[in-house]
C-alpha cells in the first residue's frame, strides 16, 4: 500500500479496520478493504475449539468484537417500539383521535371559548391516559387557536359593535343647541356612567316647528326617519353629577317645563372589547408560560411524550421518531433480510410472544420488554425491526441520532420512561438498534428493559451470498444470479448488507454508463473497487518519478506476498490513484480465518513491509509512501507482544487497548513498557530483514512486475502467474479467491466433490497437508 502525504486522514480511518483485521486474525494488505471480525461473529465456534483458553478467548470476543471496533458516529442508531395490543396501539396512534380532539378543544361555537376550562381539564385527562404525541403536536395549534380567536373576536367587537357607525359624537353644546332646544330629544341613556346616548324623536316636541326642519337631522342633515325615537347621537360625560347639573341648567335656561324635562336613565353595559383588552396581557403571559412549560417537559423527556419527539428548544438532537406503518407502501418482509438467520430466529420468538401471549403467561413466563439489536452499521438492524413490524402490527421507528451528550441523556430518559411505562401485559416490545452497546447506560440493559441483546454481525460468505441474491434478482445480468452471488460474496469480505446493496446499485450504474445491455463481472469488480476505494482519480497529476516509486512499492508487496507461505492470495495490484489518498494498492481476497498463528502474522508483517523493502533494494531511496504500512506493522506487532502473549520476554500477559478511553495510565509498569517496546522493535526489525532478503532474491521479479504495472496500471493474478510462475504454496481448502473464481455451491455437499474440482483445476487434494510447497 502506498499513500500520498495527504493521506493522513485516511490512515486514521483505516486504523480500526486494521486492528479489527488483526484481532480477528485476518489481515489484508489493502486496509481499505474492510475486513471481518471473525471472533465476534463466530465466537462460539472459537470458544469450543479452544476449550482450555475459554476465558481468554471470550476476552477477545468482548473487547475486540464487532461491537467495539465497528464504531459509528451514532451510538443509538435507531429505536423502535413494536406495538401489538390494539389498546396500546391507540396510545401511539396519531391519526384517529386527532380530529375529534381538535374539535373538542376548539369548539366551533365561539362563545364556548371562555368556558374552556372544563374542556381543558378533560382534554388533559385524555392526553394523560392516552395520546401524548397528539397533545404534544396539538399544543401549538391549541395555543394559537386560543389566543388568535380571542384577539380576532375583540377586533370584530371593537370594530363592529363598539365603533358606532350610525351614531355621531357631538359636544354638549351641540346637544343643547341643536337637539335640546328644538325639542328633538326623546330621552337620554347614560351607559357605564360615561357615555350619554341621545335618542331623538322624529317629530319635535314643540308643535310650532315646521315639518321640514324636523325631517332633516339637525346636525348632518340626514333624515331621521320613522316615528319611534332613535339612538343617533352620543357624547361623553365627565361624571354623572356634573352631567345632571349641566343638563338641568340647560333645560332651565331653555325654559323647559320641569315636567317636560328629558328623561335620563342609567344603564351599565359590558364592554367586551375593553374587558378583553384589560386581560389580554395576562392571558398572553399565562398562555405562553403554560405553553413553554409543556414544551420543556417534553423536551426533558420527563412527561413522556411517547409520540413525536419534541422539537422544542430543549430537544436538540433528540430522537425523531417516525412511525413505521404496517400499511406503508414499502413493506419489508423477513425474506428481505438475509444473512442473519440467528437474529431472525430470535426476533421471530418475539413475534411469537406477541401473537400468543396467553401461551407464555399460562406457563408463568414473563414476556420480554425489549430487544437490543446490536451490530455494526448497515447490517440490517433497522430492516429487521421494520420486518418485525409487518409481522406484528404497528411500529414506531428510527431516530437519526447524531453525536452529543444531551442527546444521549434525553434519549436514554426517553427510553427508560417508555419501557417502564409498559406493563408486562400490554404486549409492547421495544426494539432498539445500536452500534455501541458498550457505551449504553447499564440501566437500559437490565432485565425488564432490554431483556435481550440480539447480535447482528457483518455477514459471513454465506450470508453475503444470500444478501447478494436478494439484490441481484432485481438486476439484468449475463449469468444466473447465483453465479454472481457466490463469486461476489467471496470477493467482499467485511461487507455489510448496506455495502452489498450499494455494490449492486453501483454495478448497474457503471453498466449503464458503459452503455452495456447487461451487467457483467467487470462492472461488479469496478463497483466493489469504487465502494471500498472511492472514485478512481485517473487525472491526478503524478510525476513520473512518483509513479515509478508507487509501481516498485506495490510490486514489492505483490512479489513478497507471492513467495510467503501464509500471505493472502492476491487479487490484483494497481497504481491507479483512488479516493483521496491511495496512490496504488495491492488487493487481496482475505480468507475468513478464525484464528491466526504466529507464523501467519510474521508472513503478513513481511508482506506489509514488502513495499518499503522494494523501494530500498531496487530504487535505493525510501519514501513516505510506506507510512501506512509501518503503522499497521507497529500495531500488529504490539498486539502480538502485549495482547496475544506471543513474546517470551513479556510472557503470557495481555493488555488490550481500550477503545475510547483516554488512557492516563498504562495498565503495566514502565519497566514492562520498556520490554514491550524493545520486543516490538526487535520483531519488526527481524521481519524487515527477512523481507529485504526475500526482495533481494526476487529482484528480477520485482522489476518485471513493476515495469508491467507502469505499462498496464492494473495487474491481476493471471498476469502475476505469467511473470512469477504458479504460486509455490497451495491451500488444501478452497480460499476465497478460489470461490471468487469458481463459485462454491458444491462445497457443502461432499468434500470429495471439492477434491474433484480441485483436481480439475490442477490443485492438490484436501487430504494432503495444509500447504504444499512447490
Ligand atoms: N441483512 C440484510 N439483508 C438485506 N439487505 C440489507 C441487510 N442489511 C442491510 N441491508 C441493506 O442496507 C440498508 C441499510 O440497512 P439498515 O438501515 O437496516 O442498517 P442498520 O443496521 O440499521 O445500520 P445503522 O446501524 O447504520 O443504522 C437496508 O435498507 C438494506 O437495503
Ligand atoms: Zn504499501
Amino acid at each position: 500500500m502506498i499513500f500520498s502525504r495527504i493521506g493522513r486522514s485516511l490512515f486514521r480511518s483505516t486504523r480500526s479496520s486494521f486492528q479489527r483485521n488483526l484481532n480477528s486474525g485476518n489481515y489484508t494488505e489493502r486496509s481499505l478493504l474492510p475486513n471481518e471480525s471473525h471472533l465476534s461473529s463466530s465466537g462460539s465456534a472459537c470458544i469450543s475449539r479452544l476449550d482450555g483458553g475459554l476465558g481468554l478467548v471470550r476476552g477477545f470476543v468482548t473487547s475486540f468484537g464487532a461491537g467495539k471496533q465497528l464504531v459509528s458516529n451514532s451510538y443509538l442508531s435507531n429505536f423502535s417500539s413494536v406495538i401489538a395490543n390494539p389498546r396500546v396501539r391507540r396510545f401511539f396512534s396519531s391519526e384517529a383521535p386527532k380530529k375529534k380532539k381538535y374539535e373538542n378543544y376548539y369548539p366551533k361555537d365561539r362563545k364556548e371559548v371562555p368556558k374552556g376550562k372544563g374542556q381543558k381539564s378533560e382534554s388533559k385527562g385524555d392526553s394523560n391516559s392516552g395520546d401524548h404525541g397528539n397533545s404534544q403536536e396539538n399544543l401549538v395549534k391549541q395555543f394559537q387557536s386560543l389566543i388568535t380567536p380571542l384577539l380576532f373576536i375583540a377586533f370584530i367587537f371593537s370594530s363592529v359593535l363598539f365603533s358606532p357607525r350610525d351614531q355621531k359624537q357631538i359636544s354638549f353644546q351641540e346637544f343643547k343647541n341643536k337637539l335640546l332646544e328644538p325639542g328633538l330629544v326623546d330621552r337620554i341613556v347614560v351607559t357605564n356612567k360615561s357615555v350619554a346616548k341621545v335618542y331623538v324623536r322624529s317629530s319635535p316636541r314643540v308643535k310650532n316647528q315646521t315639518h321640514d326642519d324636523v325631517a332633516q337631522s339637525p346636525i348632518n342633515g340626514t333624515p331621521t326617519n320613522g316615528n319611534a325615537s332613535q339612538y343617533k347621537f352620543y357624547f361623553n360625560i365627565g361624571s354623572v353629577e356634573s352631567f345632571e347639573e349641566k343638563l338641568q341648567e340647560a333645560q332651565e335656561a331653555l325654559g323647559i317645563d320641569p315636567h317636560d324635562y328629558v328623561p335620563v336613565t342609567y344603564a351599565s353595559q359590558v364592554n367586551w372589547y375593553q374587558e378583553l383588552m384589560r386581560f389580554a396581557p395576562t392571558v398572553l403571559l399565562l398562555g405562553s408560560l403554560w405553553f413553554m412549560g409543556r414544551r420543556m417537559q417534553s423536551g426533558f423527556g420527563v412527561g413522556g411524550s411517547g409520540g413525536k419527539g419534541g422539537r422544542g428548544i430543549f430537544n436538540i438532537g433528540k430522537a425523531h421518531i417516525t412511525k413505521v406503518d404496517k400499511n406503508a407502501k414499502n413493506k419489508v418482509y423477513f425474506k428481505d433480510v438475509a444473512g442473519c438467520d440467528e437474529a431472525k430466529q430470535e426476533i421471530m420468538e418475539f413475534v411469537h410472544f406477541l401473537k400468543n401471549p396467553k401461551k407464555y403467561e399460562e406457563l408463568g413466563a414473563k414476556i420480554p420488554k425489549g430487544a437490543l439489536l446490536v451490530g455494526p452499521p448497515g447490517t440490517g438492524k433497522t430492516l429487521l425491526a421494520k420486518a418485525t413490524a409487518d409481522a406484528i402490527g404497528r411500529a414506531r421507528g428510527r431516530g437519526g441520532f447524531s453525536g452529543g451528550n444531551d442527546e444521549r441523556e434525553s434519549t436514554l430518559n426517553q427510553l427508560l420512561v417508555e419501557m417502564d411505562g409498559f406493563g408486562t401485559t400490554t404486549g409492547v416490545v421495544v426494539l432498539a438498534g445500536t452500534n455501541r452497546p458498550d457505551i449504553l447506560d447499564k440501566a437500559l440493559l437490565r432485565p425488564g428493559r432490554f431483556d435481550r441483546q440480539i447480535t447482528i454481525d457483518k455477514p459471513d460468505i454465506k450470508g453475503r451470498n444470500q444478501i447478494f441474491q436478494i439484490y441481484l434478482k432485481k438486476l439484468k445480468l449475463d449469468h444466473e444470479p447465483s453465479y454472481y452471488s457466490q463469486r461476489l460474496a467471496a470477493l467482499t469480505p467485511g461487507f455489510a448488507g448496506a455495502d452489498i446493496a450499494n455494490v449492486c446499485n453501483e454495478a448497474a450504474l457503471i453498466a449503464a454508463r458503459n452503455e452495456s445491455a447487461v451487467i457483467t463481472m467487470e462492472h461488479f469488480e469496478a463497483a466493489i473497487d469504487r465502494v471500498i476505494g472511492g472514485l478512481e482519480k485517473k487525472n491526478r497529476v503524478i510525476s513520473k518519478l512518483e509513479r515509478r516509486t508507487v509501481a516498485y512499492h506495490e510490486s514489492g508487496h505483490a512479489v513478497a506476498g507471492w513467495f510467503l507461505e501464509h500471505a493472502e492470495p492476491l487479487l490484483k495490484v494497481t497504481i491507479v490513484p483512488r479516493g483521496t489518498a491511495a496512490l496504488g494498492f495491492a488487493q487481496y481476497v482475505p480468507n475468513e480465518n478464525l484464528l491466526m498463528t504466529k507464523e501467519q502474522l510474521f508472513d503478513v508483517t513481511c508482506m506489509t513491509l514488502g513495499g518499503r523493502a522494494s523501494e530500498q533494494v531496487l530504487l535505493g531511496k525510501i519514501s513516505t509512501g510506506a507510512q501506512n504500512d509501518l503503522e499497521k506493522v507497529t500495531k500488529m506487532t504490539y498486539a502480538q507482544v502485549a495482547v496475544y502473549g506471543f513474546s517470551d520476554k513479556v510472557g503470557l500477559l495481555s493488555f488490550p487497548q481500550r477503545d475510547d478511553a483516554f488512557e492516563m495510565t498504562k495498565p503495566y509498569s514502565s519497566k514492562t513498557g520498556a520490554i514491550i517496546d524493545g520486543e516490538v522493535r526487535e520483531w519488526v526489525g527481524k521481519a524487515y530483514d527477512r523481507t529485504i532478503q526475500l526482495i533481494e532474491e526476487h529482484k528480477e521479479h520485482v522489476m518485471q512486475v513493476a515495469e508491467l504495472l507502469l505499462e498496464k496500471e492494473v495487474l491481476n493474478q493471471e498476469d502475476l502467474v505469467r511473470i512469477l510462475g504458479e504460486r509455490p504454496f497451495k491451500s488444501s481448502e478452497p480460499t476465497n479467491y478460489d470461490r471468487f473464481k469458481q463459485g462454491f455451491q458444491d462445497e457443502d455437499k461432499e468434500p470429495k466433490e471439492t477434491t474433484e474440482a480441485g483436481t480439475v483445476d490442477g490443485r492438490s487434494s484436501p487430504l494432503e497437508p495444509d500447504v504444499v510447497p512447490a
